[in-house]
C-alpha cells in the first residue's frame, strides 16, 4: 500500500467517526495538508448533516467551498463538534508536531475550540520521541532574529522558511535538533518568547484519538 492509500484509509475511518455523531447540525473542524484533504474529499455524502465547518487554512476553505460545503468564521460558531487533521509526527501520548504546511496557529485554535480532536496519519508519523521532524514556530516578522537567538539558547537550530508567509501574515522558523522529551514544558517555553505567535507542539491540546493507516488496516490509539 502506498502513502496515498494509507491516507485514504484513515480519512475513511475519520468519516465513520463523524457519521457516528448523533446530531444533524454538525459543526466540523477541518485541518490542513494532504491527509486532511483526503478527508475533505470524502465529506460529500455527509453534506446534509453538516451545519457548517471551521477550517484551519485558506486552502482547505477553498476546497470545502468547491464542494458546496459551508465554511464559517470561528467567531460565528460555538464549540466545534469534532476536529479532524493530520500531523507531521505523533507520539504514543497523542502529542503531536504540526505545522509542516504552515497552518499551525489556526490548527491549534480550532483544535482548542473542539470537543473532540481526531488526528489522522499514515503509520510512519508515529515516533517514540518527537523532534526528528523540525518543529515549526510561527513568528511576528520583526521578531524573527530575536526569536531565533532565544531558540538557539534553548538548544535548537532555527531555520527561516524563507518562501513562506502564513495565512496570518507571519513567518515560520523550523527548529532542528531538538530532542523533545518534555513536550508540555517545551511548548510553554517557546510560547513565552516574545514574538512567538504559536509553536507546532500540540501537547497541551493533544489529540483525543490517533488513527494510523497501516497495511493491515487502521490502528486506533486513544488517551
Ligand atoms: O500540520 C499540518 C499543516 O500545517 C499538517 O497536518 C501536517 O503537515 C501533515 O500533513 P500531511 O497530511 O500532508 O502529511
Amino acid at each position: 500500500m502506498d502513502k496515498a492509500q494509507l491516507k485514504a484509509q484513515v480519512a475513511a475511518a475519520a468519516i465513520e467517526r463523524v457519521a457516528a455523531l448523533h446530531n444533524d447540525d454538525l459543526v466540523l473542524g477541518i485541518g490542513t495538508g494532504s491527509t486532511a484533504e483526503a478527508f475533505i474529499q470524502l465529506l460529500g455524502p455527509l453534506r446534509a448533516r453538516i451545519d457548517t465547518t471551521v477550517s484551519s487554512s485558506e486552502r482547505s476553505s477553498t476546497l470545502l467551498r468547491e464542494m458546496n460545503i459551508p465554511v464559517s468564521d470561528l467567531n460565528a460558531v460555538g464549540e466545534v463538534d469534532i476536529y479532524v487533521d493530520g500531523a507531521d509526527e505523533a507520539n504514543a501520548d497523542l502529542q503531536l508536531i504540526k505545522g509542516g504546511g504552515a497552518a499551525l496557529t489556526r490548527e491549534k485554535i480550532v483544535a482548542g475550540a473542539s470537543r473532540q480532536f481526531i488526528c489522522i496519519a499514515d503509520e510512519s508519523k508515529l515516533v517514540p520521541t518527537l523532534g526528528a521532524f523540525p518543529l515549526p514556530v510561527e513568528v511576528i516578522p520583526m521578531a524573527r532574529s530575536y526569536v531565533a537567538r532565544q531558540i538557539v539558547a534553548l538548544g535548537g537550530q532555527p531555520v527561516w522558511r524563507e518562501d513562506v508567509v502564513t495565512d496570518n501574515g507571519n513567518v515560520i522558523l523550523d527548529v532542528f535538533n531538538l530532542l523533545i522529551d518534555q513536550p508540555l514544558t517545551l511548548e510553554g517555553q517557546l510560547n513565552d518568547i516574545p514574538g512567538v505567535v504559536c509553536n507546532g507542539l500540540f501537547a497541551l491540546r493533544a489529540a483525543d484519538e490517533l488513527l494510523l493507516g497501516t497495511p493491515d488496516g487502521v490502528r486506533s490509539l486513544t488517551r
